[in-house]
């Protein structure tokens, strides 16, 4: 028998609903009611599609109104002590409390528990590889769990009353555990499993009373080399959760199984769900050790890329499969459908003939119905939907507008010498000084100053053909200009010319490049309700002309100060474009990284002598697996340095990273060469430098002072007090004082108080130096 259905599927809306409704609330514009009203009208609209697509149960228990991870939090009834909770608190109060913290006032500023009327938020950090932060659960001693939300229950009887058979899905406790972090040192967080285990078999009876017939745990954690404490940890927990009362299949996704792939065959589950896009090697280890009675899961349909599958492909790695299996085949997307767009078959912005080339969740599942159908009744019985899709794959390999001679070959012709600066860092330095003679503790921001409502009311404006290119050019002129004027009037000492024209930092460059395409609705949510809209790289890719120079020109001639022109690096818009199957991503980096470099050399050409290359997402895109890691880090880093390495000694190279734990790459980083580098560190209270201190990096090093994702102000005092933290592990001659990362997200009114109190904190350090 064969089935199919979706781990999981996107909740922000086609026309991000969510998002909308979310801001409105937070706002104090609508209710909790009419908050919720939309979630369920999103969530009945999403199991429709599934209906729709046949699959055999729509899934229950993906939506969530910040995060799914913060969902288990509340539904394990581990919300952190120090949030101080009162009865008085909703649920859904104290769910947006956790994501977003409660902003508060304090005369010394320093930031501290709930005792004094507020709490920071819950840390994000990025779910596996991709570009979705979720929110990280905090155990210490204190924890305990129990079943403490009926939300899900909820969820699961609104789909019954429309009809739905359901699947719930779920984090497993091993893989919730795992993503968690021990806030205090005398716990080890895999000591909680056991409690842990109590509320979800509870829980288990309870969705089967609900009327749930299968539950799906996800146990992403099985691609990971783990300890072998944990390893062992699964067969406990899964002999108490396998007596459920319910069927369970156990999911993994975006890594290969390796080790773990006999263990989990064997747990004691009804299924198990694999990724035969990123593992499809296993597959048929997997047919070959999970016992025949088992439901096997197929992830056969990419759930994190956007190209049309290859159905012929498909069909023949699940033909043998159908053939020999005695238990039920399900077929599935490969991981949840969160990480694509809902639709893009019938995208406006995309032309017609790369539409035809792309899948977004919504035609996903119409895959799956096509391969269903072939699989149980014969390719006969699909044979026009087998012939569409084949000659849009045929479309797509040969296609003229994907493939550029001069682009491959200027690759090809890269010299050993192309990823490296003229002189060595030491010589740079100097010439750099001589130059732009900057004060010790030079101050400087990451980038973008505050996407205003204005700014962003006139972009659309200017997209919907409400203002002219030449009026909509003139407001973001008119942005920069204010944006400068207010570096000066701080005293900033390198100053940037806002990004006010950007709608994203990889987006927009995806915008001016040749071989990408873009959407008008192919959101992605990155976190709460922030969306970002990937870029689609279809083709080779090339620079028609320079995209950036304009804009930081004409910053630059509004003050005598270095204006840093701003770039985004090879290897982040990599990582958050859709990218092409059909070549190594190294080959795409190396393209695009050449785009980035003659974009800096011709910034330099234009009188700008400080370029920053941003490379935030150059962590996140190292393999799960840590084999697999030095093969990454040397195209990914060799990337960055084609980019950067263009410019002459005395232009100063920055570089930024922000949302990761760098610790463990730091040779890596500090082989990028970068003659300055920018840090996310405050939200770590300096810790995550202490490793740059320990490695002695050589270059000059910008560690966060202000964490820009908290409407808190830091103080002078509290920025002082991180850098003398800092001066601790770095030589203060290489310390550069800036906020974590950009401010787009900010208001200007707290923007500017921080940075006085940044800058009067360098003064002060520069007073005792
Ligand atoms: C640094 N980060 C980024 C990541 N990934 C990226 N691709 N880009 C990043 O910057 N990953 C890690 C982090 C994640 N952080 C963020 C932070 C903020 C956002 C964000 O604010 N996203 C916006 C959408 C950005 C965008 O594309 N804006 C467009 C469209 C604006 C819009 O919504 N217009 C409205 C009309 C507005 C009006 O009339 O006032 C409309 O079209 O309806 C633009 O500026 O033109 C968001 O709103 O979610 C994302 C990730
Ligand atoms: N230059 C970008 C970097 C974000 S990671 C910004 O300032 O928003
Ligand atoms: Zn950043």
């Amino acid at each position: 028998m064969i089935k199919t259905h979706t781990l999981g599927y996107p909740r922000i809306g086609l026309q991000r609903e969510l998002k909308f409704a979310l801001e409105r609330h937070w706002r104090g514009e609508i209710d909790a009611g009419a908050l919720e009203t939309v979630g369920a009208g999103l969530r009945a609209r999403h199991w429709a599609e599934q209906a729709d697509a046949g699959l055999d149960f729509v899934t229950v228990g993906d939506f969530a109104f910040y995060d799914h991870v913060a969902n288990h939090i509340q539904l394990f009834g581990c919300e952190p002590a120090r949030f101080g909770f009162g009865d008085g608190d909703t649920a859904l109060a104290r769910y947006f409390t956790l994501a977003r913290g409660v902003a508060h006032e304090h005369a010394h500023g320093v930031c501290c528990g709930a005792a004094a009327g507020g709490a920071a938020a819950l840390e994000m950090t990025k779910w596996f590889d991709t570009n979705y932060h979720y929110l990280v659960p905090e155990f210490d001693a204190s924890t305990r769990f129990t079943l403490a939300s009926s939300r899900l229950l909820g969820e699961v009887a609104q789909a019954r009353s429309l009809g739905h058979r359901v699947k719930v899905a779920l984090i497993g406790p091993l893989s919730f555990l795992w993503l968690g972090k021990e806030k205090s040192a005398d716990i080890d967080r895999l000591d909680l499993l056991e409690d842990l285990l109590t509320p979800y078999c509870a829980l288990l009876a309870q969705l089967k009373q609900a009327g749930a017939d299968w539950v799906q745990l996800d146990e992403p954690i099985l691609g990971l080399d783990l300890p072998g404490a944990w390893i062992l940890a699964f067969e406990r927990a899964y002999r108490t959760l396998g007596t459920a009362p319910l069927p369970l299949l156990l999911a993994t996704y975006f890594s290969p199984l390796e080790e773990n792939l006999s263990m989990a065959c064997k747990l004691p589950v009804a299924g198990l769900h694999v990724d035969a896009v990123r593992a499809g090697h296993e597959l048929q280890s997997i047919a070959d050790w999970l016992p025949g009675t088992k439901v096997l899961s197929v992830g056969i349909v990419d759930g994190r890329n956007i190209w049309r599958a290859d159905l012929d492909a498909a069909l023949a790695r699940l033909q043998p499969l159908a053939a020999r299996r005695r238990g039920e085949l399900w077929l599935a997307p490969s991981c949840s459908l969160l990480h694509v767009p809902l639709r893009l078959r019938e995208d406006a912005a995309i032309d017609p003939e790369l539409r035809g080339w792309l899948a977004g969740a919504r035609e996903k599942l119409d895959e799956l119905k096509v391969l269903r159908r072939a699989l149980a009744d014969g390719e006969g019985s699909v044979s026009l939907e087998l012939r569409e899709a084949r000659a849009a794959l045929d479309a797509r390999r040969s296609s003229e507008r994907v493939r550029r001679p001069a682009v491959a070959a200027r690759v090809a012709a890269l010299g050993p010498g192309a990823d490296r600066r003229a002189s060595p860092y030491p010589v740079r330095a100097a010439a750099q000084q001589a130059r732009f003679k900057l004060p010790p503790y030079p101050t400087t921001t990451i980038g973008s100053f505050p996407q205003t409502a204005q700014i962003r009311a006139a972009r659309a404006a200017f997209k919907r053909g409400e203002l002219a290119a030449a009026d909509y050019e003139a407001a973001m002129r008119r942005e920069i200009a204010a944006a400068v004027r207010e570096q000066e009037a701080l005293g900033l000492d390198v100053l940037v010319h806002g990004e006010a024209e950007r709608n994203d930092m990889v987006e927009y460059f995806g915008e001016q490049l040749d071989g990408f395409a873009f959407s008008a609705d192919g959101w992605v949510q990155s976190y709460g309700s922030r969306c970002v809209k990937p870029p689609v790289l279809f083709g080779d890719v090339a620079r028609p002309a320079a995209m950036t120079v304009a804009w930081s020109t004409h910053a630059q001639s509004l003050t005598a100060r270095p204006m840093k022109g701003m770039l985004t690096g090879p290897v982040t818009i990599l990582q958050w474009s859709f990218v092409r199957d059909d070549q190594p991503r190294s080959t795409t980096a190396l393209q695009i990284a050449l785009a980035i470099r003659d974009e800096a050399v011709d910034l330099e050409a234009a009188g700008i002598g400080i370029i920053q290359v941003d490379e935030p997402a150059l962590r996140e895109g190292l393999p799960l697996r840590r084999a697999a890691w030095p093969a990454y880090l040397d195209w990914a880093t060799r990337a960055f340095r084609v980019a950067a390495s263009g410019v002459r000694d005395d232009t100063q190279l920055h570089t930024h990273m922000c949302y990761a734990e760098f610790n463990d790459i730091l040779p890596q980083i500090a082989a990028l060469d970068a003659d300055v580098i920018t840090i996310e560190t405050s939200r770590s209270d300096m810790e995550l430098l202490r490793g740059f201190g320990a490695y002695a990096y050589p270059n000059a090093i910008g560690p966060g002072v202000y964490d820009i994702h908290s409407p808190r102000v830091p103080s002078a005092r509290d920025i002082l007090r991180l850098m003398h933290k800092a001066a601790d592990v770095i030589p203060a001659r290489q310390l550069w004082v800036n906020p974590d990362c950009g401010l787009k997200t900010r208001g200007w009114a707290e923007t500017r108080v921080a940075l006085a109190n940044m800058v009067e904190a360098a003064r002060l350090l520069r007073a005792a130096a």
